[in-house]
């Protein structure tokens, strides 16, 4: 058996005999090059980070491109480097899970420290700090889910937390937008050397969003004279501070115990998952696809690490918001939700079988090739349509990848704009009556609504995923029982008007109506969820 902390170098043969490529560098010389000179932070230290970011990093250590490794830092879950990244030497296990059942292991060691960045723990506090006033700094990757980068409530107001942020110091910043202004007034005071802010998280015009959230704070703390205009200067300067757009895809489900049984037979003992407290489930492996696209505008005003050498696509602004668009409005992540969102209430926990359900499968695919593909824009570096059949004949149905409907139905209210709103406008802009054209967006978005009173098919409770707005949402459906006769128009009404959740008023732009219609079928009594499914694919399969 081997593990995490055996020194890869010296039993290099007991890790081949395990099936395990080590890394072809020092982890300690390379914690000393981070420490003199640090190049690279990643925040929200994850299993995406893990399995993606991290093994770009290894793959340019390997070659001696880069000599220094990333920094991870953690605003939200201190368990994370308490837990899964010091007991273990800052290493992980990834593995790829090819679709014929084998497992290919590689040990990274590319992260040389991970911090818990928040003022509750002073000591990561002031390090990163200090990191940030480096000139050798030259980027700073993000991956810490959608709603790390929001400041406004449902209704588009400043939260309690980012109006504390702008009357209180930077140095009490408790939002993370706050605190990594912070950070950028530390390099700035240092001199003001050039950086780049790089959100690899999943959704359309990352960097703007990351961009503006900085800016929101930092243009507040200069009205209240906490800093200067000199730093919104600064900011606003691509060629000081730039907040590239990124495309990113790889499915990375959470560390899986069947994973975790399979390590252990093929001769590896470090396969304890972790549930933290604050949910983040995370082990000393991480589990990921063989397929992956990295897509990053390339502006980076301080230099950048050779990461075209491990396989990332480096482009302009709208090449990368084409991929993006594609994929997060388009081609992937609506179909995932929309399976996310049915797969729950059928009662799944597996998308890889809810694919095998040909009900399912028409509505992801008339949803895809029907309604999405004609208003996607080519991004020419990437194929729309065959992104997309490999998404469903390959991708999806691979039973290796243990990827589950409750995972991505985490945070639907926050997705739902992008995945849906974006390409609802496409169709506005072709004419306001070309909305009525769509079938599978309203049914989806009423079977969210139905998602929303929490019971599934058959009628009984089911535990809904973390999702900030259940609390305020839920309450607007509770009442209803499946095979009454409620007033759809009442219950639906607050939900299906607000345009921060769907991008649009869907009353204003005429969708609600189908949606409240698809909604009365969805609850006509147990079985209706299936039944009208079924119905679709009666209706639709001819046309695909
Ligand atoms: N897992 C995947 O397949 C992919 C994920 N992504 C993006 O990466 C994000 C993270 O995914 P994973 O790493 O798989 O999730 P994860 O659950 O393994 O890790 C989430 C990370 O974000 C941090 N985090 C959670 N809530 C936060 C908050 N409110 N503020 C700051 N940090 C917070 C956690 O501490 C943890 O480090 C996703 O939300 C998505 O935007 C993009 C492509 C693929
Ligand atoms: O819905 P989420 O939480 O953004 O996750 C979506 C899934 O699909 C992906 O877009 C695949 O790249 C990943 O983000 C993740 O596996």
């Amino acid at each position: 058996m081997v593990k995490l902390t055996d020194d890869y170098q010296a039993k290099a043969d007991e890790f081949k005999a395990a099936g395990i490529a080590v890394p072809q560098f020092d982890q300690e010389q390379m914690k000393q090059a981070t420490q003199a000179n640090p190049v690279w932070v990643h925040f929200g230290g994850g299993n995406l980070f893990r399995c993606f970011h991290a093994k770009i990093a290894q793959d340019l250590l390997n070659t001696g491109k880069l000599k220094s490794g990333v920094i991870v830092a953690e605003t939200y879950d201190g368990d994370v480097p308490a837990d899964i990244y010091k007991p273990y030497n800052d290493r992980v296990l990834q593995v790829v899970m090819q679709p014929d059942g084998t497992l290919d292991k590689t040990l990274i060691a590319s992260v040389a420290e991970a911090i818990y960045y928040n003022k509750s723990n002073p000591d990561g506090w002031e390090r990163l700090k200090d990191i940030f006033t480096q000139p050798s700094l030259q980027l700073v990757t993000m991956s810490i889910t959608e709603k790390g980068y929001q400041l406004t409530d449902i209704n588009g107001k400043l939260t309690p937390a980012a109006e504390a942020d702008i009357a209180g110091k930077p140095d009490d910043a408790v939002t993370n937008m706050g605190a990594i202004a912070r950070l950028l007034l530390a390099r700035y005071e240092a001199g003001a050397k050039p950086i780049a802010m790089v959100s690899t998280d999943n959704f359309s015009e990352n960097g703007k969003r990351y961009e503006d959230g900085i800016l929101t704070i930092a243009k507040g703390w200069a009205k209240n004279g906490t800093v200067t205009q000199g730093f919104i200067d600064y900011l606003t300067d691509p060629k000081r501070v730039s907040f590239p757009w990124s495309m990113i895809d790889r499915i990375t489900p959470n560390p899986a115990q069947n994973v975790a049984d399979k390590l252990k037979a093929e001769g590896f003992e470090d396969t304890t998952i972790v549930h933290t407290p604050k949910h983040t489930n995370i082990a000393p492996f991480g589990n990921t696809e063989e397929t992956h696209y990295l897509v990053i505008e390339d502006s980076f005003p301080n230099g950048r690490p050779a990461l075209e050498n491990a396989g990332v696509i480096l482009t302009d602004r709208d090449t990368v918001n084409d991929a993006d668009q594609m994929k997060v409005t388009a081609c992937l992540n609506p179909l995932h939700t929309a399976l996310a969102i049915y797969g729950n209430l059928l009662g799944y926990t597996s998308i890889a079988s809810e694919v095998e359900n040909p009900d399912l499968l028409t509505l992801i695919k008339y949803l895809g090739y029907k309604e999405d593909l004609p208003v996607v824009k080519d991004p020419k570096i990437i194929n729309p349509k065959k992104f997309l059949d490999q998404l469903i004949t390959k991708r999806l149905p691979n039973k290796n990848i243990p990827d589950t409907p409750q995972r991505i139905a985490s945070d639907t209210s926050q997705k739902l704009p992008i995945r849906y709103g974006v390409t609802i406008q496409h169709y506005l802009d072709k004419g306001p009556d070309s909305v009525k054209q769509l079938k599978a967006i309203p049914l989806i978005l009423a079977g969210w609504c139905r998602y929303l009173m929490a019971l599934d098919d058959k009628g009984n409770a089911f535990t809904p995923s973390r999702d900030p707005l259940l609390d305020q949402l839920q309450p607007y459906v509770a009442d209803i029982k499946l095979g009454s006769d409620a007033d759809v128009h009442a219950a639906l009404k607050p939900i299906l008007s607000n345009a921060q959740i769907f991008g649009h008023d869907l009353y204003q732009i005429g969708l609600a109506d189908q949606v409240e219609a698809d909604f009365k079928k969805l609850i006509a009594g147990p079985g209706a969820v299936a039944k009208t499914l079924e119905q679709f694919r009666q209706d639709h399969e001819k046309e695909l």
